[in-house]
């Protein structure tokens, strides 16, 4: 590609991408020249600012570059001489204070990075420590001993904040390396419009050519046989290499349905940590950093004693519902002018905190489950393996899957220490029970009734 060719080529960015954007991100660059390799070298004003475009606007670089053939391949992102840049680099969107600004020069276009997503951010508590402390060691960027990495947990508990903050500390710590991190449907996405465009050998060099990959909600690929495929492919061709390979999803392996047996095995095959429910130290803790920034935004907000704990307390669902409260609190405080109270708290929450009453706990389902069969709460947890005992037992283990964000691991732990294979079993067979057998599937409407009401 030309110098010319870029510039005739801003004119068709504009259009796609928008005229403010386009003036904010893309005229400040400049086209340096080609490297080696297919690679477009870029000269931007600063390094986060060829990080940003390179995150947000890569895809749309790429294809429009590959409309002079298949030349470029990979986009690179220099800092310019001080002389070239422009008098006011505009600042990204969003950072924060401690954003760490990456440094890397060579980055390959993935999804973009939350900038609030990073380690100093990141509260760790029991129920994350080991996941916390697993994404530590990647970020350190050394040598790869478990590969991959595979986080996985509930809706809302930081699985995408771990992985952006690894990517955050490699730019900074390793910019020699080249970290790409997207979710699964953009590498299925990717991957088709590759297959489309008969460009496969591009998707493949790109993909074995990354040093770190992460690859977000990789339960989504489950059922989606030739992106399983590549997918499975890139990560052999990777793992080969001794490349690091993070992935997330929101559950263990061997919990995902329709993924081939290969790939399950392979996702086992590193370290398997999970990011438990938070606990209420946590949840405390999460708010307490919170309440800082907030401190900073409104200065003279006042928050009554004792209002983040019956937060922490009350609100237990997931960590994204718990700053969401705190975040609308703040604001609802401020528009009406009014210190936080626990009367304004209780008002302004009254729906969140009327969701998570309805939360329902694992004591809960026995219980009732216990009742309905007019069973003992201590057979229904008990060893006895008769069907009087098993058949509800195993009701009451799918009940559990079904309308609590408790794991496998967590569940079989409170039917007396069994195996998270046996609750798996239990719900696979109430599962195929319901539509084969009516008294169960009634049983299992009923109870799943009276515990939602
Ligand atoms: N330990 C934590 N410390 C600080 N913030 C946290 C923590 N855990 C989660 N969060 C915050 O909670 C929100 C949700 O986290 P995140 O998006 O990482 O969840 P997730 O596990 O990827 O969920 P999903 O399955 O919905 O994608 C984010 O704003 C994140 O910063």
């Amino acid at each position: 590609m030309t110098k010319d060719q870029w510039g005739a080529l801003q004119g068709e960015l504009s259009d796609t991408i928008g005229e403010n954007n386009y003036k904010t991100w893309i005229e400040p660059i400049d086209f340096h020249g080609m490297e080696p390799g297919g690679v477009a070298v870029f000269n931007v004003p600063t390094n986060f600012f060829g990080s940003y475009v390179s995150q947000n606007y890569g895809d749309i670089l790429l294809a429009k570059l590959s409309l002079f053939g298949n030349e470029v391949r990979r986009l690179k992102f220099q800092v310019a001489n001080v002389d070239n840049r422009p008098a006011q680099a505009p600042r990204p969107q969003p950072t924060a204070a401690s954003t760490p600004a990456p440094q890397q020069a060579d980055v390959l276009p993935g999804a973009p990075l939350d900038g609030r997503f990073t380690f100093d951010s990141f509260i760790v508590g029991k129920p994350n420590e080991l996941a916390h402390a697993a994404a530590r060691r990647v970020a350190e960027g050394g040598v790869v001993t478990f590969n991959p990495l595979f986080l996985y947990g509930g809706v809302g508990l930081g699985k995408t904040h771990l992985m952006h903050a690894i990517a955050w500390e490699l730019s900074r710590s390793r910019p020699d390396l080249n970290v790409l991190y997207l979710s699964a449907e953009q590498f299925m996405y990717r991957f088709v419009q590759a297959l489309r465009e008969r460009r496969m050998m591009d998707f493949k060099e790109l993909f074995r050519s990354v040093d770190v990959l992460m690859v977000d909600d990789v339960q989504f690929i489950a059922g989606k046989d030739s992106t399983q495929e590549e997918f499975f492919h890139t990560f052999n061709a990777l793992v080969d290499q001794n490349k690091q390979i993070i992935i997330s999803a929101d559950r263990a392996p061997d919990e995902i349905k329709d993924l081939e047996n290969r790939i399950r095995s392979r996702l086992q095959s590193g370290l398997v940590v999970d990011l438990h429910p938070t606990d209420y130290e946590l949840r405390l803790g999460i708010l307490q950093a919170k309440l800082q920034t907030y401190r900073e935004q409104y200065p003279t907000l006042e928050i009554g004693e004792g209002i983040l704990e019956f937060l922490a307390h009350r609100i237990s669902t997931n960590v994204r519902v718990l700053e969401g409260a705190l975040t609308r609190l703040f604001a609802f405080a401020s528009l009406v002018g009014q210190p936080i109270t626990m009367e304004l708290t209780q008002d302004c929450l009254a729906d969140v905190l009327r969701a998570s009453d309805r939360k329902i706990s694992i004591d809960e389902i026995q219980r009732r489950v216990a009742e309905h069969y007019h069973i003992r709460l201590s057979d229904l947890i008990g060893p006895k393996r008769v069907r009087n005992f098993a058949r509800p037992r195993q009701v009451a283990m799918y009940l559990c899957k079904q309308l609590t964000a408790r794991s496998l691991p967590e569940i079989g732990r409170r039917f007396g220490g069994r195996d998270h294979t046996t609750v798996m079993h239990g719900v696979k067979r109430i599962e195929e029970l319901r539509s084969q057998d009516s008294q169960i599937a009634d049983d299992v409407e009923l109870l799943r009734r009276s515990l939602e009401a």
